[in-house]
């Protein structure tokens, strides 16, 4: 049995490292508190920049009409089944009513039986005076089916500039002109890019989740990183310098073996010393077949995509947005005070983040069907809670991503691999 002072005596050196860890603990938590509240104030900051800059940059009509214009040649990759074509004449007709003094449309489409083919056919009967050509067929030059359905339109292309411009995306007929206005600001610009947005003449819950998406999330983003000059951007509509695509990414070729074009494209434009501008007109896209489950679709394949391209980047995404960051946010702030209970914290930063999304939304918005407020509200909040169970099923199914009518595996740094082709039904 242990003496009394056996059982009492402590070793100096435990004492020591008993201190020590006291000490620890007495500036790890309040440390870690202001870490918190640094990190989550940032992202406040970020999402009330992005609200002053989407109200002083878009929807200006400051431009004026450029007399000495260069010609453009409009690319628009097509590929459409029949359910899909309700509202692609919209989009595409916006296209011919332009007002540009000179452009040229390229329609790209693989197949004879593909159903944009009759609608493109009609438009260009209804428009003779827009230079216009419809373009099918092609090789596979490499993997990425956009690319191998537009390089046939690349080659043809009369003109220096091009403007790569997804289907779903419907024009003002001011974008080029202000896209060029801003081309032009620098011999130095490769790209003009428009922040996507949506503007769908179905106003339902599919479309409405996309547009909080791209109203909240994704446009604070990139307008941020446009401002602090990081590349993020999407490939939906750029104005493009013929010069800069050739000598930095070898043409569209160059970027075939990638499903990524667009962040590749302008990743090699960046390092090769090439700018980018951002048009004051988002791009409006008017999906054709919005749904609520379309929507999940496109962020599990984008978010598989960016797991492989950016592994660092996508960890922090869901910090980034509103729960985590508050959770955080009130749980550094509540170990300071005791005055206010964290959870009413985090209800105050949810209810302050929403308001500043609302207006981020608001300011994107020019035209077209806008949100209620009694469905903003349960959407917005679906949207959030929707990150991480987005990310964790990407991660699930790493390798299988879809563009096309294919999967592929997607190799860590971006270049992807074809596995096979399926039907349409398989995709995800
Ligand atoms: C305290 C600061 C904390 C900052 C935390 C920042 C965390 C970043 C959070 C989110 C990242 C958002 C990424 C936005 C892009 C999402 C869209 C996307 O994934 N698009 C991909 C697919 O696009 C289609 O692909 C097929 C093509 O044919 C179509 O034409 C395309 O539209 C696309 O490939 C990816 C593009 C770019 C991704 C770049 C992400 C870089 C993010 C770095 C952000 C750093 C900015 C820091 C600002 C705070
Ligand atoms: O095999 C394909 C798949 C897509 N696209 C075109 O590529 C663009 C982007 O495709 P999608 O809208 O599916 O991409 P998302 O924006 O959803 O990533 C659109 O113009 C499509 O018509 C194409 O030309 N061939």
């Amino acid at each position: 049995m242990e003496s009394p002072t056996e059982f009492t005596s402590i070793p100096a050196s435990a004492l020591k490292n008993g201190e020590d860890n006291s000490s620890v603990s007495d500036w790890l938590v309040p440390g870690l508190s202001i870490v918190c509240i640094l990190f989550a104030s940032s992202l406040l900051l970020i999402q009330f920049f992005a609200v002053c800059f989407a109200r002083y940059h878009f929807h200006r009509q400051k431009n004026h009409k450029l007399t000495k214009a260069p010609g453009v040649s409009i690319l628009k990759p097509l590929r459409f089944t029949d359910q899909e074509v309700k509202y692609l004449s919209d989009n595409l007709e916006s296209f011919f009513t332009l007002a540009y003094p000179k452009y040229e449309i390229i329609f790209c489409v693989r197949e004879y039986d593909d159903s944009s083919v009759p609608i493109v056919e009609k438009l260009i009967k209804k428009y003779p005076n827009i230079p216009c050509k419809l373009l099918i067929g092609g090789n596979d030059i490499g993997i990425n089916p956009k690319i191998n359905n537009m390089q046939k339109g690349y080659e043809q292309a009369k003109y220096e500039f091009v403007w790569i411009c997804d289907a779903g995306i419907r024009a003002h007929p001011d974008t080029l002109n202000d896209m060029m206005l801003r081309m032009l600001e620098s011999k130095s610009v490769a790209l003009v890019h428009q922040l996507p947005f949506v503007d769908s003449v179905q106003a339902n819950m599919g479309s409405y989740l996309e547009k909080i998406y791209f109203g909240t999330q994704h446009g604070r983003i990139q307008i941020t990183a446009h401002c602090l000059k990081q590349v993020c951007i999407t490939g939906m509509s750029n104005l493009i310098r013929r010069q800069a695509l050739e000598e930095a990414c070898g043409g569209l070729i160059g970027l075939s073996s990638y499903i990524a074009e667009d962040y590749f494209m302008t990743i090699k434009m960046h390092e090769a010393g090439w700018t980018f501008r951002m048009s004051t007109y988002p791009a409006l896209q008017n999906l054709i077949n919005p749904t609520m489950r379309g929507f999940f679709r496109r962020m599990v394949r984008w978010s598989r995509l960016r797991i492989k391209m950016l592994p660092g980047v996508t960890v922090v995404e869901p910090f980034s947005e509103c729960f985590v960051s508050g959770l955080l946010f009130s749980l550094g702030v509540g170990h300071f005070t005791d005055s206010i209970s964290t959870i009413a914290i985090f209800l105050l930063y949810t209810a302050w983040w929403m308001t500043m999304d609302l207006m981020l939304v608001s300011g994107l918005q020019s035209c077209g069907s806008r949100i209620p407020l009694h469905k903003f509200i349960p959407l917005w909040i679906l949207r959030e809670l929707s990150t991480i169970p987005i990310l964790f099923t990407a991660l699930l199914r790493p390798d299988v991503t879809w563009i096309g009518s294919a999967k592929y595996k997607i190799g860590f740094g971006g270049k992807a691999e074809k596995i096979n082709t399926c039907q349409n039904d398989d995709l995800q």
